[in-house]
């Protein structure tokens, strides 16, 4: 049972839940306004230092202004917990948002509203689980392939459509609920993956030519512009996301972008506590090799991230997939990943090329401001 009252908010629904907590639809009962509210439970019950830091931290981000940011409002604790208001959007994942065809979204009443939930097997972000490696299929030659959404499956099940379908969402995957081992001594090479062809993929598909759609593609490229310009904004405040996935990348119903989540990441890596209970510090699929090393970072390994969630969203695919941490490691570290357009032959050889140079394992053979990323990708 979702609490009924955090702060000053009273809950009015779940909205969906994530490796570090659960995010509520709840009413600010001081203005009467709507807001979401995070309310993180992916460690122990923060001490009173440890509410302190988070208050500093929020309230920086508080400061923050920009169209394609997520507007923090304030930050408290509950019970212990640590909680976030921020501005509610009404609107889809990133991944959402480019798995629905043109039609979908023109038929829908407020045009982002899918019309049920689709039936597709979501794993956390870092899941390794069976058929993480499934997702793609044969006769690519022919332009024909088609992708399971298994190729999509990294997000939580929060994401699961239902949740924008008035039915909202409980339960969800739990810190608790991630069993991958990602300590990183003694990497194995890793065991060839087997392939099942198509027709034992469950749920909807997305052939190459659905991939390719000139509509899906115009609002890609649209996307991605307006996270480089929030990318932008926060790099230029001296900030580094550090978790950029497609579901920190939420759509509206006038299709703007906002940028979520940033410097939730910051404040958890530095709770070792948190990090420990919840691992889901940067997402490992999306994570920069420097960042995977435990390097410093900078806003280069947010373009890393960006080029992986721009591959996987022309490919179908992620450019390096594994069933678990320490050979997904591996591959980010030392291989390269098949070219986008080997596997959709069909994809935008601009945006694959920007794909490729901003998932480069040095980070001064990428693109280095998303400025750079952004005039690539409307030249
Ligand atoms: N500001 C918001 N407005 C509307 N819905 C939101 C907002 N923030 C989050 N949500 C919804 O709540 C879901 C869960 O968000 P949350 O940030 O907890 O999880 P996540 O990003 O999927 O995973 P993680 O916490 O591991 O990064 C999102 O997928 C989204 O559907």
């Amino acid at each position: 049972m979702p609490p009924k009252v955090i702060g000053p908010y009273r809950v009015l629904e779940t909205l969906g839940s994530g490796g570090a907590g659960t995010v509520y639809r709840a009413l600010d009962r001081r203005t009467n306004d709507e807001v979401a509210l995070k309310l993180l439970s992916a460690g122990p019950a923060l001490d009173a230092r440890a509410a302190r830091r988070l208050a500093r931290e929020f309230d920086t981000l508080a400061e923050l202004s920009h169209p394609n940011v997520v507007k923090v409002f304030e930050s408290g604790v509950h019970q212990g917990w640590p909680y976030l208001a921020m501005e509610l959007i009404e609107g889809l994942t990133l991944r959402h948002y480019l798995d629905m065809s043109g039609e979908d979204l023109l038929s829908t009443p407020n045009g982002l509203t899918p019309r049920s939930p689709l039936p597709v097997r979501r794993t956390a972000d870092d899941d390794f689980g069976p058929g993480s490696d499934d997702s793609v299929s044969a006769s690519q030659e022919s332009g024909e392939a088609v992708f399971g959404l298994e190729a999509f499956a990294d997000e939580a099940p929060s994401e699961d459509l239902a949740s924008f379908a008035g039915g909202g969402m409980t339960g969800g995957m739990s810190a608790a609920g991630y069993d991958s081992d990602d300590s990183y001594e003694g990497l194995a090479p890793p065991p060839p993956a087997p392939r099942r062809p198509a027709s034992e993929d469950h749920g909807r598909v997305l052939r190459v030519d659905e991939l390719n759609r000139p509509e899906r593609m115009g609002r890609l490229k649209d996307a991605m512009l307006q996270v480089c310009e929030a990318l932008a904004y926060i790099h230029g405040h001296g900030l580094v996301h550090r978790d950029l996935k497609p579901s920190n990348i939420m759509v509206d119903e006038d299709r703007q972008v906002r940028l979520m989540d940033f410097g939730l990441a910051k404040f958890l890596a530095d709770d070792v506590a948190i990090t420990e209970a919840g691992k889901m510090v940067g997402t490992y699929r999306y994570m920069a090799p420097e960042q995977i090393l435990g390097e410093p970072l900078d806003g280069r390994s947010d373009l890393y991230s960006l080029g992986v969630i721009l591959y996987e969203l022309m490919s179908g695919r992620p450019p390096f997939d594994a069933k678990t941490p320490h050979e997904l490691w591996r591959q980010v570290l030392e291989t390269e990943p098949p070219p986008v357009l080997a596997l959709n032959l069909h994809g935008d050889p601009q945006l694959a090329r920007v794909a490729h140079r901003l998932i480069r394992k040095e980070p001064d053979d990428r693109f280095q401001t998303a400025e750079e990323v952004y005039e690539a990708l409307s030249e």
